[in-house]
């Protein structure tokens, strides 16, 4: 694959049925990007749409440490993370760093469906 950048996925337990409806949706626009996800996310997408997703670890064990160590290396283009903000998440200081080093290296972050379907109608 060339160095074309990834775009990130990421969605908690409580929006999973919405990161699903939203990858189907735009599976076209989605189809030939460089994607990321989480573990369980990413199996979602792979199930949902049948796209090539590029997997992390789970969220609680690393994998949102591991895509914002992509994001600091400049490697991700865009981050959709559809997170549940009723519910405790036991890695919460993981979740805070990979929004941490989006504002840091300026990269977009949608962490809702509203703004996730703006980021991808503008994805350069
Ligand atoms: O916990 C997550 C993000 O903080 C997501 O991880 P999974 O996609 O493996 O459920």
């Amino acid at each position: 694959m060339s160095d074309e950048k990834y775009v990130a996925l990421i969605a908690h337990d409580g929006r999973k049925d919405v990161m699903a409806d939203f990858v189907r949706r735009h599976k076209k626009r989605l189809d030939g990007l460089p994607l990321v996800a989480t573990a369980t996310t990413g199996g979602i997408i792979e199930a949902e749409t049948g796209l090539d997703v590029k997997r992390v670890l789970s969220g609680p064990r690393g994998g949102d440490l591991q895509i914002g160590a992509m994001i600091a290396e400049g490697k991700v283009r865009a981050v959709v993370f559809l997170r549940d903000p009723l519910t405790a998440h036991p890695h919460e200081p993981d979740i805070n760093a990979l929004m941490k080093v989006c504002d840091i290296h300026n990269v977009p972050l949608a962490t809702n469906i509203a703004t996730a379907e703006m980021l991808l109608d503008n994805l350069k």
